[in-house]
């Protein structure tokens, strides 16, 4: 029977009949197989989501463009707001949307708890054990712990350094008061002011005194620019690992280069305060100070080294000074370009502190306008529009999508805090949306989030809050600000890990 059913090629081949139905069974069975194990694979591995096509080997890297928060905006339009594309070796996935931030963020909060650490960073000398870029674990908890308990934390804050924040945020005022009537550049001054902010909590000094506003200041600043802009260039080592060890754009030698000055003025400052350690007094107390302290008291239990110290203090450097100071000129040239609210801002201090008087930490909580402003501005203006790339530690999904392990993990807040669907006129600088409202900055509403969200978010939003604050009030409060040329600012950005303002705010 079921040889008529055959071709008579197949006929003329002399097999029996059991023998066919066999053979024919068995290939059924081999299929039905193959096709289960197919669509189990598929269960267990949903695909990757939706993006871009790219070009053999290098992906979608020739198509990409320099400022990548905006690039990603773009493709979220085409693609959706979870989408994925390839970067040379890398595969990147970018999330626009607060569902899969959160899902990111929150619900895969484990699983996404290490950034993604470029060569650049692995290649500065204390790449693996910063805060930044520790995996997450016991290490990383440890200096995390440290930072909030001892500099950064509220509780920190309110009882030290309180002194530090007054006495140069008024240096600062000094300075821009002799120059009233000639253009200044703000940027320029806010970051001297962020990193004198700094070091004094850090090691009770600045790095530059009246005489060198301009001169050690501004070398320091170099650095520290060049070290933020090396590890945002875009660096064919991290996307192509199988040529990492041929550092071919040079970003790693030159990063090296940049952190060996950090460590040699870090090992400069700890040589002389171990010098003075026997004739130190009790009451000059800083970071360095407790840092080393921990070191030699054994009962502590911690196992910090003085890598470890030397990492936490360009944790800070790096992740509290550029941030903060280009927040403040972003929402400073907002303010500008808006005279009526810069009057209403200018009003709420004014009844909150008086007129000739000067304000002090105990008046910003009094001021809710003000801190309206500095929400709106890190809405529009976001220092870190995609927080510090994540990457998963395993193979997960997210939006039904797999995630693979090992890929890079942008979450677009730069996009996200611009969705029409969610803020009423998203590009308008708008206070007064902020007014009782329910954001903040504790990264839990995910319609909102500048510092980020979950394990990694900011450590420094406290600090960072109180400085801004007392900083944009005293520079309302004591001038009257316009532009150098008397139009509006621009907003173009300079890309990278922080992005900047391009042009630099020249105000009288
Ligand atoms: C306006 C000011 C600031 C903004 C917008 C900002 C934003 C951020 C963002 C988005 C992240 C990454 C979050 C993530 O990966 O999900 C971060 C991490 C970090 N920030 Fe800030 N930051 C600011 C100020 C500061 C200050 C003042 C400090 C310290 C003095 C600081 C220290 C750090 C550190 C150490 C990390 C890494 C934390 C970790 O990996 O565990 N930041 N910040």
């Amino acid at each position: 029977m079921l040889s008529v059913l055959l071709p008579c090629w197949w006929r003329s081949i002399h097999i029996d009949e059991l023998t066919l139905f066999l053979f024919i069974l068995g290939i059924f069975v081999i299929l039905v197989a193959l096709l289960t194990t197919v669509s189990a694979a598929r269960k267990r591995h949903p695909p990757l989501p939706p993006g871009p096509g790219g070009l053999p080997l290098v992906g979608h890297l020739p198509f990409l463009d320099r400022s990548i928060h905006t690039y990603f905006t773009g493709l979220a339009r085409t693609y959706g707001p979870i989408l994925s594309l390839r970067l040379g070796q890398k595969v990147c996935v970018v999330v626009s949307s607060p569902s899969f931030a959160k899902e990111v963020l929150k619900d895969n909060n484990h699983t996404f708890a290490n950034h993604d650490v470029p060569a650049a960073a692995k290649a500065g000398v204390y790449g693996g054990i910063s805060m930044l870029w520790s995996p997450y674990g016991p290490e990383w908890r440890m200096l995390r712990k440290i930072a909030i308990h001892q500099l950064i934390g509220a509780a920190a804050l309110d009882s030290t350094y309180y002194g530090v924040r007054r006495r140069e945020v008024r240096r600062m005022m000094g300075h821009i008061y002799g120059r009233m009537g000639s253009p200044i550049n703000m940027g320029e001054h806010l970051l001297l002011t962020m990193v004198n902010v700094m070091t004094s909590m850090l090691w009770s000094s600045t790095v530059a005194g009246e005489a060198e506003w301009d001169g050690v200041g501004a070398e320091f600043r170099r650095w520290m620019t060049e070290y933020t802009a090396l590890l945002g260039t875009p660096n064919v080592s991290d996307l192509f690992p199988c040529l990492g060890r041929f550092d071919l754009q040079g970003v790693e030698r030159r990063m090296r280069e940049c952190s060996r000055r950090f460590d040699k003025m870090f090992d400069d400052i700890i040589d002389q305060r171990l010098k003075l350690k026997d004739e130190r007094k009790e009451d000059t107390k800083d970071f360095l100070q407790a840092l080393l302290e921990m070191i030699d008291d054994r009962a502590a239990k911690t196992a910090l080294t003085m890598s470890h110290v030397k990492a936490l203090l360009l944790d800070m450097i790096v992740g509290g000074t550029d941030t903060a100071a280009t927040a403040m000129e972003y929402a400073m040239a907002e303010m500008i370009n808006r005279p009526e609210i810069m009057e209403n801002l200018r009003r709420e201090t004014e009844s909150v502190v008086g007129k000739d008087n000067v304000i002090e930490e105990s008046h910003l909580h009094k001021l809710p306008y003000l801190l309206a402003a500095v929400k709106e501005s890190l809405r529009l203006h976001p220092p870190a529009p995609l927080l510090v790339p994540h990457r998963p530690s395993k193979l997960c999904t997210v939006g039904g999508y797999t995630i693979p392990e090992g890929s890079r993990m942008f979450v677009n807040v730069w996009s996200i805090h611009r969705d029409p669907s969610i803020w009423e006129e998203p590009l308008q600088f708008m206070p007064e949306r902020f007014v009782d409202s329910k954001y903040d900055f504790g990264g839990n509403d995910f319609t909102y989030l500048p510092f980020g969200s979950g394990r990694r978010i900011c450590p420094g939003t406290a600090m960072a809050e109180r400085l801004m604050m007392l900083i944009l009030a005293s520079l309302l409060h004591s001038f009257d600000w316009k532009t150098a040329e008397g139009q509006n600012l621009d907003f173009e950005e300079e890309p990278g890990i922080v992005v900047r303002k391009k042009r630099p705010c020249k105000k009288t």
